[in-house]
């Protein structure tokens, strides 16, 4: 049996949700962890198919095939992906920017902005930043916090409506946003990936299944954003919002957005040369 990943933020909800619901099979277990746990998991070959960082593609493309037609993207800002920042990025240059450890594709995100847009050269330093560590941010000197997820989406919503952290942050990036005004592209977040190694009519089964609840979420984000509004504690309209604003989907501009970004990692020498190789559709 295929050992399957997930990622326990709300954003996969519209691709499991179905599965959860025991609406489309799955001939596989879930193991749920945050991005860079199941990028571990994948990189040890403890899992079999998973949705990982796209930078965890692109560090040993060799090793993944890349289930098609399915990502975690945005055409522009993301709202869960955000810089949070006590002065303009800009003015970050030599100063503590703290990097959530959930994450590899942000982080490299964040590297290729202050390197090409903000054009300024902070201190990076890994730290937590999940829902559960909010609290302790402000024991941690920082001038700025790179935070994901759930978390990202919660405190963005609470600066909006004015609240402590706009007062703290009076600087908010996001960085699906930046992207989109620096390239012209979507973002692709993260992508599901296959190993090499894996039986391939296993895989292709896992792809169905995932392709299928996909499909059977993007139709009931009514019923998904009332059970993310409770997860979180963020309200259900604005769960709503944030999944309008996502693409499950891995098409043409995806795919240049994807290859954009690796192509500058590439040039900035994160990850080597490579190639984008497909499992065969399901
Ligand atoms: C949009 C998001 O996409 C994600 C970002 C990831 C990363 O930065 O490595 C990995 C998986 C996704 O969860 C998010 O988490 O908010």
């Amino acid at each position: 049996m295929l050992r399957v990943g997930r990622i326990p933020y709300i954003n996969c909800f519209p691709v499991y949700g179905a599965i959860d619901r025991g609406i489309v099979p799955l001939d596989g277990s879930l193991i749920t962890g945050i991005p860079t746990v199941l990028n571990r998991l994948m990189a040890d070959g403890e899992l079999d198919v998973s949705v990982v960082s796209a930078v965890e593609y692109a560090r040993d493309a060799k090793r993944y095939l890349l289930l098609p037609e399915l990502g975690i993207t945005s055409d522009g800002p993301v709202r869960s992906v955000m810089l949070f920042s006590k002065r303009p990025p800009a003015e970050l240059g030599g100063r503590k920017v703290i990097v959530s450890r959930s994450s590899m594709t942000s982080v490299a995100l964040l590297e290729l902005l202050f390197e090409n847009v903000w054009r300024c050269r902070p201190e990076f330093v890994l730290g937590d930043a999940e829902l559960v560590d909010v609290e302790r941010f402000e024991d941690e000197p920082h001038e700025a916090r790179l935070v994901i997820g759930d978390a990202a989406l919660k405190l963005f919503d609470q600066a909006n409506r004015g609240g402590a952290w706009a007062v703290r942050y009076p600087f908010r990036e996001d960085l699906g946003g930046v992207w989109k005004s620096w390239t012209g592209l979507p973002f692709v977040f993260a992508v599901w990936v296959a190993q090499r190694r894996a039986p391939v009519h296993e895989a292709l089964s896992a792809h169905a299944s995932l392709i299928a609840s996909r499909d059977w979420g993007l139709t009931h984000i009514d019923q998904l954003s009332a059970q993310a509004a409770l997860a979180t504690g963020v309200s259900r309209e604005v769960c709503a919002e944030y999944f309008s604003g996502l693409d499950y989907r891995l098409s043409y501009p995806h795919l240049a957005g994807l290859t954009e970004f690796f192509r500058r990692l590439v040039l900035a020498g994160r990850v080597p040369d490579g190639t984008l190789a497909f499992l065969p559709a399901a």
